[in-house]
């Protein structure tokens, strides 16, 4: 299969990097100190999965690249719209791209730049980070991604293509990542935007890890109402589960390691821009649309702007 990583950061390095590693044709598209790096030393990735290097063809300008089957779509969501515009010279005509970002904004991007049916909405579970230029280092989390054919919400899924089971299988097939396809994409997507709502925002506000946030009364309850609200606003936009979020997360948390952190926290410790108007800011938007209050998600927002807004100077 020829994949192209759009952002071969932290996310797009790790799952890049495995899919090498199984033999398929990969080619990254990156930028800067990081790009130098892997041209000149190829790709290290420090994994608690077991360390690996591999030698890919990287590169910040797509056209270079001959149409491929797969996009991994791996920029953080302030750089959706100017990297969607490369993607229809980037994709074969039946080709497909994946976004794993955080955010329920990025596929509508993404639908307008090559059209629905070439867009596949996801979301990935994992901790992972540019370590260096060149280095990508995966602390955690189960390196799993969850994907499905986008559609409007309105609308019945498509069929799942030949090309979303091959996939598929160079995933489940690969070291080290696993994968799943959904049906219910728009659920799939609102449930790990709950998530990473309560993980990133109280992780950040509070900058401390899951640990503290779970072991304080206080914290943990205002964890509770940010996925309630962000599932209230699910609801009330026509999202409908099969299951409950919010029990769902809070069981998984429960057990979760005392020192999880999220990206929101690491880009806001690490002076780097943040995806505060994707994730809280999204959801007061997507709030006020629907009719839906969402005080905890909006005090989250407000505590963590003046933040985000140093970082992005
Ligand atoms: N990190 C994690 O553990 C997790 C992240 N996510 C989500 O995954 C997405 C990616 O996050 P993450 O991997 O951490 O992000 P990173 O910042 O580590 O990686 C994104 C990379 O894409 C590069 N990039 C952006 N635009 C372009 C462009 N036009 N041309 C070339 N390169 C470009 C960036 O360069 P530059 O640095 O110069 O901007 C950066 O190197 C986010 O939406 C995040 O929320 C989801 C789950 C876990
Ligand atoms: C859920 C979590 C915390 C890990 O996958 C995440 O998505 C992030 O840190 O961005």
């Amino acid at each position: 299969m020829r994949i192209a990583i759009y952002g071969a950061g932290g996310v797009g390095g790790y799952y890049g990097g495995r899919l090498a590693q199984d033999g398929h044709d990969v080619e990254l598209i990156a930028r800067g100190q990081h790009l130098d790096a892997l041209k000149e030393d190829g790709l290290t990735v420090e994994s608690v999965e077991g360390d690996f290097h591999v030698d890919l063809p990287a590169t910040d300008d797509p056209s270079e690249i001959d149409p491929v089957d797969v996009v991994v779509f791996c920029v953080k969501s302030f750089d959706t719209a100017d990297a969607a515009a490369d993607l229809d010279g980037l994709l074969a005509d039946d080709g497909a791209v994946l976004s794993v970002q955080n955010g329920v904004d990025n596929e509508p991007v993404l639908v307008d730049a090559v059209g629905s049916e070439r867009v596949w909405g996801g979301v990935t579970y994992i901790f992972s980070t540019i370590k260096e230029p060149g280095v990508v280092e995966h602390t955690g989390g189960p390196a799993h991604i969850l994907y499905g054919q986008y559609h409007d919400i309105d609308e019945e899924p498509p069929e799942r293509s030949a090309l979303a089971d091959a996939f598929l299988d160079a995933c489940e097939e690969a070291t080290g990542m696993s994968a799943k396809y959904t049906e219910n994409v728009h659920a799939t997507l609102w449930d790990k935007f709950a998530l990473i709502c309560a993980q990133a925002g109280l992780t950040a506000a509070t900058r401390q890890p899951l640990g503290r946030v779970r072991a304080n009364d206080e914290s943990w309850s205002l964890y509770r109402q940010v996925m309630e609200e962000v599932v209230a606003v699910a609801h009330a936009k026509g999202v409908r589960f099969d299951w409950d979020p919010v029990g769902k997360w809070l069981d998984a948390m429960q057990e979760g390691s005392d020192d999880q952190y999220s990206s929101l926290h690491y880009d806001l410790t690490h002076g780097k821009r943040m995806e505060l108007d994707a994730l809280h800011g999204s959801v007061v938007a997507h709030g006020r649309d629907a009719g839906v209050p969402v005080p905890a998600t909006r005090a989250i927002n407000a505590v963590l702007a003046p933040q985000a807004d140093a970082n992005a100077e």
